[in-house]
């Protein structure tokens, strides 16, 4: 069952058309990274499922139910955290989680009993402090227990670890990682090493598009294209293979990298014998997601 179905969706800024007929499918349980580069019109996609923005053009459907803009009907499934959440600093998480439920109509029993097993959940359940003095990291930790509150079925997390260090990164993803049996997780980033360590779909936004999508693995197996590595100390060795073979791409100091694709390795490493290049080390190298999508990017 897909838990968000987007279907032809057009939205312009003025004369700036963002999204061009975005299509996107969201199976449910999955941990799907919506990815793009900056200004790709991933914040403008999110808003537009929330009803907050009105596409000029589209359909999205939430767990089934067409999601109408000024209408909050489908919000009932979902989840935000938004770039940057916003707080009453002045309260301690605790009692943010408490207000918040009192606002959406929960009972003191049921907002005390989900609170704290949020706060458990998110390692704030110690923390006496109010919101003021905590680090972005454990700010970001409380947007993703206020937004689970209510038991969504899709958290929606904009860019949830793009201002973070690596040790506050790691938290948020292991977080998400958690979350998953119990909801649905569509995150957007454009850190793509974020997508590898836990995403089971993904989903490339380019040009108002989305151009690749689907299970992570079948991408991954579809899109593989063996690279290989030459790592030479020899600096003449290196431009003559760099006027040889024009595609190789320099990846370090002594290193080169070229992409079956582009060379047969049998070619490059006969031209490396016949010319006695002195090489440290050959090997195969799995290709990064990163490569994978400069390839579709530079198409
Ligand atoms: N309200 C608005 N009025 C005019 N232009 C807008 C508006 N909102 C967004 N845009 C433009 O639409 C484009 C897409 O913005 P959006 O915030 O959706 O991108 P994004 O992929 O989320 O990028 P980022 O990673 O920088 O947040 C940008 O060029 C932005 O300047």
């Amino acid at each position: 069952m897909e838990m968000l179905q987007i279907t032809g969706l057009h939205k312009r800024f003025g004369d700036k058309e963002v999204l061009k007929g975005l299509n996107l499918t969201v199976p449910e349980h999955s941990i799907f990274g919506f990815i793009g580069r900056n200004g790709a019109g991933k914040t403008t996609t999110m808003k537009t499922i929330l009803g907050l923005l009105k596409a000029d053009a589209g359909e999205i459907l939430v767990n089934g139910e067409k999601a109408v803009y000024g209408q909050t009907a489908t919000n009932r499934y979902i989840g935000y955290l938004p770039d940057v959440p916003e707080f009453y600093s002045f309260m301690t998480a605790r009692e943010y989680l408490g207000f918040c439920g009192e606002i959406t109509g929960m009972t003191k029993k049921v907002y005390r009993e989900r609170s704290e097993e949020l706060l458990e959940l998110v390692g704030l359940n110690g923390e006496k402090h109010r919101i003021k003095g905590y680090s972005r990291g454990m700010k970001q930790r409380l947007g993703i227990a206020q937004a689970l509150l209510n038991r969504p079925k899709l958290l929606i997390c904009d860019e949830p670890t793009s201002a973070l260090d690596p040790v506050g990164r790691k938290e948020i993803l292991d977080l998400l990682l958690a979350v998953r049996e119990q909801t649905t997780v569509l995150f957007s980033t454009h850190i793509l090493s974020d997508v590898e360590r836990i995403c089971t779909d993904i989903a490339l936004l380019h040009e108002g598009k989305v151009d690749i999508q689907g299970k992570l693995s079948e991408i991954r197996t579809q899109y593989r294209r063996d690279e290989y590595l030459v790592e030479t100390d020899n600096e003449e060795g290196m431009h003559a293979l760099q006027k040889a073979f024009p595609d190789i791409r320099q990846t370090g100091q002594n290193q080169l990298v070229f992409s079956e694709k582009d060379y047969a390795p049998g070619e490059v490493f006969r031209f490396v014998a016949d010319r006695a290049v002195p090489v440290v080390k050959i090997e195969r190298v799995e290709p990064t997601l990163e490569s994978l999508f400069v390839e579709v990017v530079e198409k």
